[in-house]
């Protein structure tokens, strides 16, 4: 599997050191509030299990399973719920975890729905943004690393499914797609 990635883009140490920053970062954000932390599976599963463990204030947890990708390389525009949360989140302080904002079709869906399902706030944290994929106007709050405009894999992100459990952040070889 690691001879098919052409470039490590970001270490499994650099993940890790960035895991513990935010984590600070969130429980300063949210001390003295009980948010609830939504995963978007299944791409932020690794990093939200990374990040949460150096949040250091109580958080409830649950998931979201959206897909508009179909394990390919374009977004199809349609986001799709395979599965919605367990939890109301009306007056709720929020905090959206994922792995990539890349065109930010599926964030701008999350917040549209979460904003109608009135939640009171709504925090966004993102792993990796890649600025160059954008279709919309969808920012993270708080964010790990900017990546180039490549389709990278790891550390959750997949490339028909295979790669996501990569401990680092690369970019395949050329003839893996073709
Ligand atoms: O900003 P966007 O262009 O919408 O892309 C980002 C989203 O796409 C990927 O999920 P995908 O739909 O591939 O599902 P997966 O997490 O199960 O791989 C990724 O995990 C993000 O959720
Ligand atoms: O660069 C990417 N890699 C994997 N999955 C993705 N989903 C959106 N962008 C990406
Ligand atoms: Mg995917």
């Amino acid at each position: 599997m690691h001879n098919e990635i052409k470039e490590v883009l970001i270490s499994e140490e650099e993940i890790q050191a960035k895991a513990k920053e935010l984590g600070e970062q969130i429980t300063r954000d949210f001390d003295g509030k009980f948010p609830l932390a939504i995963g978007v599976l299944k791409g932020a599963m690794p990093f939200m299990n990374d990040l949460l463990k150096r949040v250091e204030t109580h958080v409830e947890i649950d998931f979201m399973d959206v897909s508009s990708y179909g394990g390919g390389m374009e977004s199809s525009g349609e986001v799709r719920i395979v599965k919605d949360l367990d939890t109301q989140v009306n007056g709720r302080d929020l905090l959206i975890i994922e792995d990539i904002i890349d065109s930010g079709l599926t964030l701008s869906y999350l917040v549209d729905l979460f904003k109608y399902r009135q939640a009171n706030s709504i925090t966004i944290v993102t792993l990796l943004d890649k600025p160059s994929g954008r279709k919309g106007n969808i920012f993270a709050d708080i964010i790990g690393f900017e990546v180039p405009d490549a389709f990278v894999v790891g550390y959750g992100l997949d490339f028909q499914e295979r790669y996501r459990n990569l401990p680092y952040i690369g970019v395949l070889k050329e003839e893996i797609y073709s």
